[in-house]
């Protein structure tokens, strides 16, 4: 019986393009994004345990183990192993390397939960099918299903709703301006553009194969929100588009460019003015815990 699992990928996300197309009566905003994975991970380690609990053994700081998103999603699994099979889990021990930045758009929360749900359940041997983790995730973040998902996609909807699309195969600069963007912020902000019209899939993918240059379909709507309300996300912008199409991913703060070459990367990373982190990120095209939980090589 396998008991721990090491080394489970939590990876990020970058948004080629978000549009927010209008409004549910509730108040959520209706998005179209193409979301594309990256190579830079956050990284967590599973341990069962015997007595049923679920316990972070890592401090995350600024988010307490009872309000962190993989604590949440691995309580929401437990009760639902319980529902299913009349029993209690086992328990399990989770600890968290944290890499990503927090309110940096690039879906970091939302991923470790996405990864937790994913490896809780292979080692509690729960049974749930690709699209019930996808459910049951959705209601703590709008990313959480994409991560489940695991491939490039075209989304809709508040993230419910999505299909495989061909994403770029190229690398990206990502720059971390230094400020956590509060996601409620933006979409609150009344000068938000919510009207744009909508895009299909095949509008996407056409632009894909005839565009010489790199990054280039739509916009992100949520970006003249954050550039208005956070300076240095201007700055990031404006500096990075020199080199590129310089865009921010979700609602803010993290800006990137997409590369033809590593070794570009490499050159305007170097490059980056020192107030800022920043970093390359290699597109990827599948989630690379799916592979590693296929054929068990994360098993210590
Ligand atoms: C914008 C996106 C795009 O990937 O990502 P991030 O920047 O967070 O990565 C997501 O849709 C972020 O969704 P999610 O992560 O669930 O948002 P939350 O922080 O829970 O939402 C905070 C608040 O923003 C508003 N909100 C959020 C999503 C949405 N489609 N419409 C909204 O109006 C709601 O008022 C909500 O209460
Ligand atoms: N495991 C976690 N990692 C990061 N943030 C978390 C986690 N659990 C809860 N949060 C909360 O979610 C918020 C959004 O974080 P994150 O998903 O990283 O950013 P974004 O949604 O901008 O991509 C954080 O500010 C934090 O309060």
């Amino acid at each position: 019986m396998t008991v721990s699992l090491h080394h489970c990928p939590a990876p990020a996300k970058l948004n080629l393009f978000l549009h927010v197309i209008g409004r549910r009566p509730d108040g959520y905003h209706l998005l179209q994004s193409v979301f594309q994975l990256i190579d830079r991970c956050d990284m967590l380690h599973f341990d069962l345990r015997a007595d049923g609990r679920i316990v972070r053994t890592t401090d995350v700081p600024g988010v307490p183990e009872e309000q962190d998103l993989i604590v949440r999603a691995l309580r929401l699994l437990a009760d639902e192993f319980q529902r299913r099979h009349g029993r209690a889990v086992p328990g399990i021990d989770v600890a968290v390397d944290k890499i990503l930045p927090m309110g940096g758009g690039l879906g970091g929360g939302s991923s470790d939960a996405a990864t937790a749900l994913m490896a809780a359940n292979q080692l509690w041997q729960a049974g749930l099918s690709a699209d019930e983790l996808m459910a049951l995730g959705l209601p703590l973040g709008a990313d959480i299903p994409f991560f489940i998902f695991g491939q490039t996609a075209f989304v809709e909807g508040v993230g419910e709703a999505m299909q495989p699309v061909a994403g770029p195969d190229c690398w990206y600069v990502v720059i971390e301006p230094g400020v956590s963007v509060p996601t409620p912020a933006i979409f609150g902000a009344v000068d938000l553009t919510r009207d744009t019209k909508p895009v299909t899939i095949s509008d996407f993918s056409r632009d894909q194969s005839a565009q010489n240059e790199l990054g280039g379909f739509g916009k992100n709507d949520l970006q003249a929100v954050a550039v208005r309300l956070f300076p240095p996300v201007a700055q990031a912008v404006e500096w990075l588009g020199s080199y590129g199409q310089a865009r921010m991913t979700g609602s803010g703060a993290c800006v990137f460019c997409a590369v033809s070459s590593e070794s570009k990367a490499d050159e305007v990373v170097a490059q980056v003015p020192a107030a800022w982190k920043a970093w390359k990120a290699k597109a990827l095209a599948r989630h690379p815990l799916k592979s590693l939980l296929q054929n068990r090589a994360v098993v210590e």
